[in-house]
């Protein structure tokens, strides 16, 4: 039967919540903890004098425990009764530590330390001779070794029975136990030296009928009393109801593997560490009981599935270490009619019987016990390096420092050593001289366990701790209201508070446009190097001019409506920042399929290239107003629509430019354009125009249309800025313009021919004015020693273009559509002067 932690305990035919002993915990204030330690200042100290019984009237269970009276007044060894288990042969000393035992079962049970040492001397075996005793006990409490002299909490000689083991160590542990506190023994020494024998004893004492003579070990006779304490409680609950709860597991580390001894299939379970439950075996079955057959059930089932092998000096060696935890759950109800619990107790027991160490011999046994023999050895060591930084009187500072993780046996152990448990150690060793390395060590385990201060408390949870907490979080409740109502005051009124959050909402609004403008790229004068326009690239525009011409002619029959359309596509593509580069008026699927009806001339189509007249006759055909914003961009859907990161702009240099709008920067850009090879231009372009694109998709998950048109003028006032600062004389001029498709006609662009346009820039006017520069696409005069008028337009950039053909007159106004299908598109005016 597998259970967890949080299985009900059934009370009056109904279900009730179980509480952990860590939840317990965790749910006391720290004040409530300190003032259940009852660990004193004297614990850990050298045990009293035995022939001086220290009485101490002080109870030290708690008045509200409901086992603190039967286990005083009544406890389950009758004090009175003349001692009738004592075996007669026992010797004094032993009768003496049994009175004393007894004694302590009542009012004395404070006397019990937090780590006990017991010392048990097994008796020679008759294979083993008798020989010179080196090892004897001096008094109850110690021995000697040769010269050496030991002194423990109690002594126990090889006349000592397993009723005399467990009156001294197994009564006590049951009082606190049932009390609240969680307990342990340890049993530890040398193979062979009698730890198997005391925790369990022979395998067939198991289920023999209890009397002090027989060979039951110490782990039945605890649970024995254990269920008999219940069973009294229950039946002289004197008001009080009581229900109890009880569990256990049973696991194995062999060659450093957590076994389920309930369950031998599982093999390699894992520890985990709870914040609230504790350390925990993961997986590891546990066992509901309620009697203690239940028990010696489980202890028969988990014992025969131990692994035992032969040592040296044991035929039947225990070869792991087995720790077998026993959980008490408890709820106290005072009177019947109560519907209430008044306290809730939770404690573990936990029975660690170890492997013995066999020094020295492991070359004598089998190979196939080496390993394990090292594990165990290993472990051992860990366990012992662990008790000595415990024992130190200065601890290590951090609890991290403390080496609880050498192996699995000292992170099992990690409560009963150092933690919340009364922890006894039996230290067995041989009365076998021929071992007095190995129960010399034994005993300096056990004088450093001694040293070792553990912390155990009464886990336990009352009422009036429960109606504590409640208030505690009532007030904390109302706290939490009262500092959401000041923090919504101090925000004034509710319409306050979306004040506030409009304005963080703006603050983001800013910080986005700002980062917008921050990754759109700057313009360094090593690209403005590397672009050369030439006469090559005025032709390409003057075909492709032509090609836009005849599509004009073919799609614009009502100029009227197209030029709506234009305009409300170029808007879209400042709403929407889509626009592929090709297609300028963003058509939607609509438009595009009509476009796409649109026979387009062929791009090898023969073309004057450098007839600007047939051009301009041909626009003339077409409405002036059209033919005054000419895109040298024919419609072109599919590439766009298919591909819209990758965008044709026109050529330069005879190089396709892979780009999106901001190579119109590098079209801007023309210092020492001649001198850079067209590879290199073509490269610089698209290593350019792959960070742009880089940059605005980006961008393109954040910003908005009017970020993004905001950051693109930024820069282009930049490019501005530094055209203004490196013009010189005698170059072309190109001009980007958002009006794009302004139809107006204009008086000044029919003098100055709507499409041809003179740029006045070198060539100022006979009378010394500044010949007006005429935009026929934005209708715009610009006078060019104004350029700032240009400038603050933010509709037109000028910039000049290297152009060596330059003989005035003739302006080229183009429009360069030169957008990556998600960004924004702008018109350029390419103002070319002959
Ligand atoms: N106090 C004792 N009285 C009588 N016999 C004992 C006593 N202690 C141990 N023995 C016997 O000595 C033998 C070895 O004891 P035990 O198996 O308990 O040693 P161990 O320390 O558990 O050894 P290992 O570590 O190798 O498992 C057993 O046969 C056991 O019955």
């Amino acid at each position: 039967m597998k259970s967890t932690a949080e299985a009900a305990v059934a009370e009056n035919g109904r279900f009730l919540g179980s509480i952990s002993t860590s939840s317990l915990r965790n749910l006391l204030p720290k004040s409530k903890l300190k003032k259940s330690i009852k660990k004193s200042n004297s614990e850990n100290t050298p045990p009293p004098d035995p022939n001086i019984i220290q009485i101490n009237n002080s109870a030290q269970f708690s008045p509200k425990s409901p086992l603190s009276k039967s286990l005083t007044s009544d406890s389950f060894v009758n004090p009175s009764d003349a001692h009738p288990q004592i075996p007669l042969s026992m010797d004094s000393s032993v009768k003496k530590d049994m009175v004393e035992s007894e004694e302590q079962n009542g009012e004395l049970t404070n006397l019990d330390p937090s780590v006990k040492v017991v010392v048990r001397i097994r008796p020679i075996n008759g294979q083993e001779k008798e020989v010179d005793r080196t090892v004897r006990k001096v008094s109850s409490d110690s021995l000697s070794v040769g010269d050496r002299k030991f002194t423990f909490d109690s002594v126990l000689d090889a006349n000592s029975s397993q009723e005399n083991v467990f009156q001294l160590i197994g009564v006590p542990l049951v009082k606190n136990a049932l009390a609240g506190f969680n307990t342990s023994i340890l049993s530890y020494g040398q193979t062979g030296s009698g730890k198997t024998y005391t925790m369990w004893g022979p395998p067939s004492a198991m289920v023999e009928d209890h009397s002090p003579a027989s060979h039951q070990g110490i782990v039945p006779r605890i649970f024995q009393m254990l269920f008999s304490e219940i069973q009294r409680e229950q039946e002289n609950s004197d008001g009080r109801q009581t229900n109890y709860q009880c569990r256990c597991s049973f696991l194995e580390i062999y060659n450093e593997q957590i076994g389920d001894l309930l369950d031998p299939t599982q093999r390699n379970l894992e520890i985990k560490d709870d914040p609230k439950n504790g350390l925990y075996v993961e997986n590891l079955t546990e066992e509901y009981v309620s009697s203690y057959e239940d028990v010696t059930q489980v202890l028969i089932k988990g014992l025969s599935s131990r692994k035992v092998g032969a040592t040296t000096v044991n035929s039947k060696s225990s070869r792991s270490h087995i720790v077998f935890t026993f959980f008490i759950e408890s709820w106290c109800k005072q009177g019947a009619s109560s519907k209430c619990f008044s306290s809730s107790k939770t404690s573990r027991i936990s029975l660690i019987d170890l492997a013995g160490l066999d020094r020295n011999k492991l070359e004598d046994v089998g190979r196939q016990h080496v390993q394990e023999g090292k594990n165990v050895k290993k472990s051992l060591s860990q366990l012992g390096y662990l008790v000595n930084t415990l024992a130190k009187e200065t601890q290590p500072e951090k609890p991290e420092d403390v080496p609880y993780g050498g192996s699995c046996l000292t992170r099992i152990l990690r409560e009963s050593l150092g933690g919340n448990a009364k922890l006894t150690v039996i230290c067995n060793i041989s009365a076998n001289n021929r071992n007095t390395s190995e129960i010399l060590s034994t005993l300096r385990f056990g004088q450093r366990v001694k040293a070792v201060r553990n912390e155990p408390v009464i886990n336990e949870i009352s009422e009036d701790d429960v109606n504590g907490l409640s208030d505690q979080i009532r007030q904390l409740k109302e706290e939490l209201i009262r500092a959401k109502s000041d923090a919504y005051n101090s925000v004034g009124s509710k319409s306050g508070y979306f004040k506030g959050w409009n304005a963080r909402e703006s603050l983001n609004q800013l910080r986005i446009s700002l980062n917008r403008s921050l990754i759109l790229p700057r313009i360094d004068n090593e690209y403005e190097e590397e672009i050369n326009i030439g006469e090559e690239d005025v032709k390409e525009l003057r075909q492709q001019l032509d090609y836009l011409d005849s599509s004009c002619e073919t799609n614009l029959r009502d100029p009227s409506d197209k030029r709506g359309s234009i305009q409300s596509s170029v808007k879209e593509s400042c709403e929407t920042d889509l626009l592929s580069e090709d297609d300028i008026h963003c058509p939607k699927e609509t438009e595009i399929e009509e476009i796409d009806e649109v026979e387009l001339p062929p791009m090898s189509s023969p073309e004057p290239a450098d007839d600007l007249s047939v051009t301009s006759k041909t626009l003339k055909a077409v409405d002036p107003s059209i033919r005054s914003s000419i895109s040298i961009s024919p419609h072109r859907r599919s590439s766009i629509l298919e591909e819209p990161t990758l965008s044709e702009s026109p050529k330069i240099a005879n190089n396709l430019r892979k780009s999106m709008a901001v190579p119109s920067a590098l079209l801007a850009s023309q210092k020492n354009v001649s001198e850079s090879s067209e590879s290199e231009v073509l490269r610089q372009s698209l290593r350019y125009s792959d960070h742009i694109r880089s940059s605005l998709h980006t961008s393109k998950t954040f910003l908005g249309p009017t970020e993004s048109l905001a950051a693109s003028l930024q820069r282009g006032l930049q490019i501005i800025d530094q055209h203004q600062h490196s013009s010189v004389p005698n170059r072309s001029s190109v001009a980007f313009s958002f009006e794009h498709l302004m139809l107006k006609p204009s008086p000044e662009a029919d003098k100055a021919n709507a499409s041809v346009q003179t740029l006045p820039n070198d060539k100022p006017s006979p009378d010394g004015s500044s010949t007006p520069v005429f935009c026929s696409s934005c209708q715009r005069k610009f006078e060019n020693n104004h350029p700032d008028e240009v400038q603050d337009s933010l509709k037109t950039w000028i910039v000049t273009v290297d152009n060596q053909q330059r003989d005035g007159g003739n302006t080229v106004c183009s429009r360069l559509a030169l957008v990556q299908g998600n960004i924004f598109s702008f018109m350029v005016c390419l103002f070319h002067t002959y």
